[in-house]
């Protein structure tokens, strides 16, 4: 049984929150792993320097001078307080880019009509040594950033490398997959924390995407649910990182 739980730039962005999160998270007992974004962070740098930051369905455009951006903050600034803040924590925290120990090999995305830049589909996961890392007593914190093996980093989207950390670890564990964001979950009204939807299939998703309940950032979120639920990850869930500590706070939980 292995925890994969992954942090979005809203919590991120505000340090009473992670501060927060990163205490419940250390609480987790038995293994886990940790992928954090950081989108917020990085508009905000590339735009204090000049950058125009764009996005199209919720993927940053990255040319070489935002790549040097995100490779600074996601796998520099943020990955580095994380695991900081880990460590003061007493969890055994190494911070990781899919670089480090070839962890994550992507493919540069080759679309037909967008040139997306520096960004990685995830191709491969060194499933054995995160294994072992994690047998160690590791607690492996991963960033947004890829590599292709052939020199170059790559930006991914940090929801899909939960998700295929996940469908990877799922050959060798039982996992259960978190996005923790700053809200209580999929939400009937995505303003009103009190509309949690407790559970969403495919059915229903369809359905609320069409009636534009489910939108923006939350569609490729459970477009990565729905796929990491096929390819053998256990069980998924969405909400606030409150429920990490207290299973009794309402919650998303995702099924086929
Ligand atoms: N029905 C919904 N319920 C909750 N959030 C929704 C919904 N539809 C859209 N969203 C949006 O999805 C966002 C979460 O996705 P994303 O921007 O990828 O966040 P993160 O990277 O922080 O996890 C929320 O901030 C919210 O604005
Ligand atoms: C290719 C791509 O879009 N990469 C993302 C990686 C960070 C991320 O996913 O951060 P959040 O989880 O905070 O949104 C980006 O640069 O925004």
């Amino acid at each position: 049984m292995i925890t994969v739980i992954k942090i979005g730039g809203n919590i991120i962005d505000n340090p009473t929150e992670l501060e927060q999160f990163l205490t419940d998270f250390s609480k987790i007992e038995g293994y886990k792993v940790l992928v954090h974004g950081g989108g917020k962070s990085a508009t905000k740098m590339a735009q204090s320097i000049g950058l125009v930051p764009q996005m199209i369905e919720g993927r940053r455009i990255t040319d070489a001078p935002m790549l040097d951006v995100v490779v600074m903050i996601y796998a520099g600034q943020i990955n580095k307080h994380i695991v900081a803040q880990l460590q003061a924590k007493d969890n055994n925290a190494i911070g990781f880019s899919g670089a480090d120990g070839n962890l994550i090999q992507s493919t540069k995305r080759n679309h037909p009509t967008i040139d997306y830049g520096f960004v990685g589909d995830v191709k491969q996961v060194n499933t054995s040594l995160l294994k072992t890392l994690l047998e160690a007593g590791i607690v492996p914190v991963f960033c947004a950033i890829t590599h292709d093996k052939n020199g170059q980093l790559l930006n991914t989207n940090a929801d899909t490398i939960a998700s295929e950390l996940s469908i990877a670890l799922s050959e060798v564990f039982d996992v259960t997959l978190t996005y923790c964001f700053e809200k209580q979950g999929v939400l009937q009204d995505s303003e009103d924390d009190n509309s949690v939807i407790t559970e969403i299939n495919k059915t229903l998703y369809n359905k609320l995407k069409a009636e534009k309940v489910i939108h923006s950032g939350m569609i490729p979120k459970l477009d990565n649910c729905f796929n990491s639920l096929s390819r053998g990850v256990q069980k998924i869930k969405i909400g606030h990182h409150k429920m990490l500590q207290n299973p009794d706070v309402l919650h998303t939980t995702i099924t086929l």
